[in-house]
C-alpha cells in the first residue's frame, strides 16, 4: 500500500523521505509548481528542504485525485490551511495530523477541524522534538503518535517507525496537539530572551514557567499531565526553545534585537505557527480562566503593541506567587 503526504513544506517532505527509506512509494502533495518539478525531476525540494537528496520513490503531484490510492496521508500543512486541504483529500482514509497549531476564528485543534472537514476519516496526531532537517538525514528521533482508537494507533506506528524514528504511542489526541501548539508561542518568548542578551537563567526560567502555562491550559482543556511532560509537549518545548533552527524562536530573537513583527513577518515563505496561535491561544486562556503570563506578552509583542523593555519589566513585576 502506498502512503500520501499533504504539504511539501520543510515537515511534508522530511516525512516523505523517511517513509520512502525503506524504498516504498510516497505520493506527496504540493501546492507549488516549481515544488512538484523539482521533487519529480531533480529529487530536491529546495525550496523547503535544501541540501537533502530525496528518494526518487517519493512522487509529487498537485493533484489530491493522486492521493485516492493510499491507505495512510499524513497531513502538513500550516495549521490554518489545515482545513482547505483536508476537505480537498480522499474521504475514509486514516489521517495523521502533523501541522501544530490552533485554528483562528474558531479556536479549535487540529483534530476537531479535521473531524469537520472529513467526518468519516480516522485520525491521529503525530507530535514531537522533530526538526525536519534532521529527520531527513536520518537522525535518531522520538516522537508521540496519539489515537484514540489504541489498535490503530498501533498499525499506523508500525507503518510510520523506522531503525532512527520511534514513535511513543499514547490516546491522549488533545494533550499531545496542545503541547505542540503551546510550544510554539513559548519558544517565541526564549527567543526574545536571546536576542535581548536576557541569559541562559532567563531562558531556563521561561521554559520552565512556560511550562506551567502549558500545563495549567492543557489540564483545562482534557490533557493528561504525562503527555504535556512528554516527548510532545516537554520534550519539543526544550528543543524549540533552544536553538535557532527553530523558526518560531529565531521571529522571538529578532523581536528581542528590537525588529517589529510586521517586519519580521512580511513576506516570510516559511510558517512560524506560534505567531499565528498566539492570539488564540491568549484569547482561549482568556476564556478559560487560566493565567498565561508569558503568552500574554509574546502577543503584546507580536501585536507591537509595547516596547521591549516594558514587557519584561511587566512579566518581572508580577506579584510574587507560590511555585
Ligand atoms: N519544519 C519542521 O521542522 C516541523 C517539524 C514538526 C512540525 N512542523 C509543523 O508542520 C507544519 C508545516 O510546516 P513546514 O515546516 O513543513 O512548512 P514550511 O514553513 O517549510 O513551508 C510552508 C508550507 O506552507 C504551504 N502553504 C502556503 N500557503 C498555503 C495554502 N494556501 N494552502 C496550503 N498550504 C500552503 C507551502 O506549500 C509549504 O508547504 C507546521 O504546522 C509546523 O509547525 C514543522
Ligand atoms: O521551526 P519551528 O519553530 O516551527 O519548530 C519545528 C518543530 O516544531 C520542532 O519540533
Amino acid at each position: 500500500m502506498k502512503a500520501g503526504v499533504i504539504g511539501a513544506g520543510a515537515w511534508g517532505t522530511a516525512l516523505a523521505q523517511l517513509l520512502a527509506s525503506d524504498g516504498q512509494s510516497v505520493a506527496l502533495w504540493a501546492l507549488e509548481p516549481d515544488v512538484i518539478d523539482a521533487i519529480n525531476h531533480v529529487h530536491e525540494n529546495p525550496l523547503y528542504l535544501a541540501n537533502i537528496p530525496l528518494s526518487p520513490s517519493i512522487r509529487a503531484t498537485g493533484a489530491m485525485a493522486d492521493l485516492g490510492s493510499c491507505d495512510l496521508l499524513l497531513v502538513v500543512s500550516p495549521a490554518q490551511h489545515l482545513r482547505s486541504v483536508v476537505a480537498q483529500a480522499p474521504a475514509g482514509v486514516p489521517l495523521v495530523l502533523c501541522s501544530k497549531g490552533i485554528e483562528a476564528g474558531t479556536s479549535l485543534l487540529m483534530s476537531e477541524v479535521a473531524a469537520q472537514a472529513q467526518p468519516t476519516s480516522p485520525i491521529a496526531v503525530l507530535s514531537g522534538p522533530t526538526f525536519a532537517h534532521e529527520v531527513a538525514k536520518g537522525l535518531p528521533t522520538a516522537i508521540t503518535l496519539a489515537c484514540e482508537d489504541r489498535a490503530l494507533g498501533q498499525r499506523l506506528a508500525a507503518r510510520i517507525a523506522r531503525p532512527s524514528f520511534r514513535p511513543y504511542l499514547s490516546d491522549d489526541v488533545i494533550g499531545a496537539e496542545i503541547g505542540g501548539a503551546v510550544k510554539n508561542v513559548l519558544a517565541i518568548a526564549c527567543g526574545v530572551a536571546e536576542g535581548a542578551g536576557l541569559g541562559l537563567n532567563a531562558r531556563a526560567a521561561l521554559i520552565s514557567r512556560g511550562f506551567a502555562e502549558m500545563t495549567r491550559f492543557g489540564l483545562a482543556r482534557g490533557a493528561r499531565p504525562e503527555t504535556l511532560g512528554g516527548l510532545s509537549g516537554l520534550g519539543d518545548l526544550v528543543l524549540t526553545c533552544s536553538s535557532t533552527n527553530s523558526r518560531n524562536f529565531s521571529l522571538g530573537k529578532g523581536l528581542g534585537e528590537g525588529a517589529s513583527a510586521a517586519a519580521l513577518l512580511a513576506n516570510r515563505r516559511t510558517v512560524a505557527e506560534g505567531a499565528f496561535t498566539a492570539p488564540v491561544l491568549r484569547d482561549a486562556a482568556r476564556a478559560a480562566g487560566v493565567e498565561m503570563p508569558v503568552v500574554e506578552a509574546v502577543c503584546a509583542l507580536l501585536a507591537d503593541a509595547a516596547p521591549l523593555g516594558a514587557v519584561i519589566d511587566a512579566l518581572l513585576a508580577r506579584p510574587l506567587r507560590p511555585e
